[in-house]
């Protein structure tokens, strides 16, 4: 028998893994992994949880159940540790960017076959400042709508909440003086309406943001867009729907692995879709860090 630590938010998306957690369980024992259990039971819970599977030992695999912030609370668990089990993710949130940029099926029985095939992809993590992130890194105006679209909404209205929130953000754009110093690139000093460091080539639901960023190449994706208006900003979002937008003069596109960005202003991050500190902020590129089921 192989062991796994199944951490899960029984709060994510509709409230999925309170309903299929008992089927979930029976499916893995039956390929022979036997799991325990740990509900989470709020902000930073996942974390503590996943760390302590780690340093506990015994475990084969860790799996993760819930939304992009589980997913990203479970890998701060466990990225500072040694001797990483691989990690297995059930997408049960939201918007679950890093499983459709996996290819990571949303369906229970298909998750559960990924794991029992064992099959890994080595992924690469990143670090901003003391925490870490798989999927997207940002500040700004506009990356700040993620958090504030409540639990409570998203569980009864799922994505549409974001976009609601999108709308009404829309209508008070307004620029952040940053600076960007970027290992291999010409320090930047603009005003900039968000900046995003992608891991992954899906973010907050659009795929082609930065279609060149691939998981595994050891490289930040970074996309800023200085400042615009609302014109100029509905232009451009339409341009990004078809994967345009990156030749377009309002925007600067470049990769790097380590990247440090200033600003006077009182900037949040947002790591994965949560809030993640504030600048000043070092990225810092950790190459195929953890290994998962894909
Ligand atoms: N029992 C709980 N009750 C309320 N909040 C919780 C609980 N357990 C964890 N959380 C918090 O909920 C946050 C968001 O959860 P998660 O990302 O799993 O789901 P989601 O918000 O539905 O999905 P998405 O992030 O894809 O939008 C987590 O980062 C965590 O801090």
């Amino acid at each position: 028998m192989k062991r796994a630590r199944l951490i899960y938010n029984p709060t994510s998306g509709r409230e999925e893994m309170r309903r299929r957690l008992p089927d979930i369980l029976q499916r893995l024992d039956e390929a022979g992994i036997e799991a325990t259990c740990h509900a989470t039971t709020g902000e930073g819970d996942a974390t503590r949880a996943a760390a302590d599977a780690v340093e506990r030992g015994g475990y084969d695999l860790i799996i993760a159940a819930g939304g992009d912030g589980t997913l990203n609370e479970v890998i701060n668990g466990m990225a500072e540790k040694e001797n990483l089990p691989p990690l297995g993710y059930f997408p049960v949130g939201t918007t679950n960017d890093f499983a459709r940029a996996m290819g990571i099926p949303r369906n229970w029985e298909d998750c559960c076959n990924l794991i029992i095939r064992g099959e890994l992809r080595p992924i690469d993590v990143g670090k901003a400042n003391d925490r870490y992130f798989v999927n997207i890194a940002g500040g700004g105006k506009l990356t700040e709508l993620t958090y504030e679209v409540p639990s409570k909404l998203k569980t009864m209205i799922g994505q549409l909440a974001y976009y609601l929130k999108g709308i009404e953000k829309m209508t008070n754009l307004s620029p952040t003086e940053l600076i960007i110093q970027a290992e291999g690139q010409e320090m930047l000093h603009d005003e900039f309406m968000m900046f995003l460091i992608a891991n992954t080539n899906s973010v907050g639901g659009f795929e082609k943001l930065a279609p060149g960023a691939r998981i595994d190449d050891g490289l930040f994706d970074v996309i800023a867009l200085k400042k615009c208006n609302l014109p100029e900003f509905v232009r451009l979002v339409t341009l990004a729907l078809r994967g345009e937008h990156l030749n377009d003069p309002h925007v600067v596109y470049f990769r790097t692995d380590y990247m440090e960005v200033t600003s006077p202003a009182h900037v949040q991050l947002n790591l994965d879709g949560e809030l993640g500190g504030v600048l000043p902020a070092t990225f810092q590129m950790l190459p195929q860090h953890l290994r998962i089921f894909a």
